[in-house]
C-alpha cells in the first residue's frame, strides 16, 4: 500500500477538509423536496411560516434566535412551530431528518410557554445521553439569553463538586426549564426535588429511543405519568419504527404528526461508502492508513462496544494518531472533558459507542466511520435507526459529509446491503488498497453531490 508522500492526496484532502466548512447552499433545507406527511388534529389549513416574526413570540426570544445566526426557519421549524405554539397547546409527534433544526423548534416552544414570574419548573425536556442534554441546554441558554429564564440540568452530578452557591435542591426549586436524562429526572421527581405541579410542556428528544421498551421507555412513561393532565407533550426524532410510532400515538394522544417515508429519511448531502476489509485486524490497518493518508477535518469513529473503543484508541495512539475516546464507562467528569475538548476542536478524532450516535451536533464533523456496523443487541440484525443517527453526525443543516462503513466478512457485507435496500440509497464501494482509486471515487461521488 502506498503511504503518504508516495501519492498526492492533497486534492482529496482539500475536498474532505472543505466539506466540513462548506456552508449549506442558500435555503437548501427549505427547498428540499422531502415529502413530509402531516396530520393535524384540527381542520385548520396547515400554516407554514417563512420568517420567525410571524410566530409572534416575544421580541427577546427573537433577539436570541437572530443572535444564534438563524435568519429564517428550516422546513420543519416553518411547519411545526405554528402548531407547537398554538393556544390551547396541542401535542406533537414530529419527524425530520438529522441536522434539520428540531432542537430549536422545541426549545423555542418551551421558552415561549414559561411564565417568568413563576419560580417553579414549567418545561421539562428529556434526552438519552448527558452529552445531548448538555448540548440542548446550551441552545436553551443561547435562545433564552435575553429572557430571565432560570434553568437546571438534571444529569448525573459531575465528580467535581460545583463551587457555585446553590445546593441541588435550591437549584431545582427555582428552575423554570429543566433538561435532563431520564434516570436522574425520575429520581429528582420521586424525591420531590423537582416540583411537577406547574409543568406545562414535556419534551422527549430522540423520542423513539426514549420510548423504546428495551431501554429508556419505562422511565419515560413513569415520568410522563407524573406530569399534570393538561401538560403539552412533544416528541421529536429523525426515526420512528412502526411499533414505536403506534406507542408514541398513545403516549402523546391527539397529536399533530409529521412523518417521513423511509426513502426520504437519509440526508442527501451525506455520501455513503463502504470498504471491504479482509478481517478484523485488516479493519484496523485500513483505519490507520485512512488517517495517515488523508487529512480529515473532524471525524467520529463508531464501534459497538466500550472495550473496542478503548482498544482502538490505544492502538491508534500507539500509531501516532491523536485521538480521544468517549463511552459510558468513563466518569462524568471525563465525559464532559472529552466532549468539551472535541467541540473546541482540540481533538480531531473521536472514537465512541452508540452513546453519541444521536443528536450530537458538531458542525465541523465531515467524516463518520462505522468501524463496527450498528447491530440490534438482541436480534443481531441491522439497527437501521442507529445507522441513520450515526451518519447524521455529519452533513448537518445542509452541509456535505462523508460516511464510511467497514465490512470484514459475509455477515457485515449483508448488513451493508440490507441498509442500502432499507433506505434505497446506494452505498458505494471504495477499495482498501489503492489510494489513487479511493481518491478518485470519493471525489467523483462528492462532485456529483455538489453539482
Ligand atoms: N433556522 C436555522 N438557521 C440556521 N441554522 C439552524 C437553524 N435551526 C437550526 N440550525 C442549526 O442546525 C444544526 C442542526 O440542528 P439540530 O441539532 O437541532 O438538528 P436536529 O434536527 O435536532 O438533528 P438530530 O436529528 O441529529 O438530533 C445546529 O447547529 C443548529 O444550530
Amino acid at each position: 500500500m502506498e503511504k503518504n508522500g508516495d501519492i498526492d492526496v492533497s486534492s482529496l484532502t482539500d475536498q474532505i477538509e472543505t466539506l466540513g466548512t462548506q456552508e449549506p447552499k442558500h435555503n437548501s433545507l427549505q427547498e428540499s423536496s422531502h415529502d413530509v406527511i402531516i396530520q393535524a388534529v384540527d381542520d385548520d389549513p396547515i400554516l407554514s411560516i417563512t420568517t420567525f416574526e410571524e410566530l409572534k413570540v416575544h421580541e427577546n426570544l427573537l433577539k436570541g434566535i437572530y443572535e444564534m445566526g438563524f435568519t429564517r426557519p428550516s422546513k420543519i421549524q416553518a411547519k411545526a412551530l405554528p402548531l407547537l405554539l398554538k393556544t390551547p397547546p396541542q401535542n406533537m409527534i414530529g419527524q425530520s431528518q438529522s441536522g434539520t433544526g428540531k432542537t430549536a423548534a422545541f426549545v423555542l416552544t418551551m421558552l415561549s410557554r414559561i411564565d417568568f414570574n413563576l419560580q417553579s419548573p414549567q418545561a421539562l425536556c428529556l434526552a438519552p445521553s448527558r452529552e445531548l442534554a448538555r448540548q440542548i441546554m446550551v441552545e436553551v441558554r443561547k435562545m433564552g439569553k435575553h429572557t430571565p429564564v432560570v434553568t437546571a440540568e438534571a444529569i448525573r452530578e459531575s465528580d467535581i463538586k460545583s463551587t457555585v452557591g446553590k445546593t441541588r435542591n435550591e437549584e431545582f426549586a427555582s428552575a423554570q426549564l429543566i433538561v435532563g436524562t431520564p434516570g436522574t429526572v425520575y429520581d429528582l421527581l420521586k424525591r420531590r426535588i423537582i416540583n411537577k405541579t406547574h409543568m406545562k410542556i414535556f419534551v422527549l428528544d430522540e423520542a423513539d429511543n426514549m420510548l423504546d421498551q428495551q431501554g429508556l421507555g419505562d422511565q419515560s412513561i413513569r415520568i410522563k405519568n407524573m406530569m399534570p393532565k393538561d401538560c403539552q407533550i412533544v416528541l421529536f426524532s429523525a426515526t420512528y419504527s412502526t411499533q414505536v410510532r403506534t406507542f408514541a400515538g398513545r403516549f402523546a394522544p391527539n397529536a399533530n404528526q409529521f412523518s417521513l417515508k423511509v426513502e426520504e429519511l437519509s440526508v442527501k448531502t451525506i455520501n455513503q461508502f463502504y470498504m471491504d476489509c479482509k478481517d478484523e485486524n485488516h479493519k484496523f490497518e485500513v483505519l490507520d492508513d485512512l488517517y495517515t493518508l488523508l487529512t480529515i477535518g473532524q471525524s467520529i469513529i463508531f464501534v459497538q462496544k466500550r472495550d473496542t473503543a478503548d482498544t482502538i484508541a490505544r492502538r491508534m495512539t500507539e500509531k501516532g494518531h491523536k485521538v480521544i475516546n468517549l463511552h459510558g464507562g468513563l466518569s462524568t467528569t471525563e465525559r464532559d472533558e472529552v466532549m468539551d475538548g472535541f467541540r473546541r476542536g482540540d481533538a480531531k478524532v473521536l472514537i465512541t459507542t452508540n452513546v453519541l450516535a444521536r443528536g450530537i451536533d458538531v458542525l465541523q464533523v465531515n467524516l463518520v466511520i462505522n468501524y463496527d456496523l450498528p447491530l440490534d443487541n438482541s436480534s443481531r440484525r441491522p439497527d437501521y435507526e442507529t445507522y441513520l443517527h450515526r451518519i447524521g453526525r455529519t452533513g448537518r443543516f445542509g452541509r456535505t459529509g462523508v460516511s464510511i462503513n467497514f465490512v470484514h466478512d459475509a455477515n457485515s457485507w449483508e448488513i451493508v446491503k440490507a441498509i442500502e435496500n432499507h433506505f434505497n440509497r446506494e452505498i458505494v464501494k471504495v477499495p482498501t488498497d489503492n489510494w489513487d482509486t479511493i481518491e478518485s471515487i470519493l471525489k467523483k461521488e462528492i462532485s456529483k453531490l455538489n453539482s
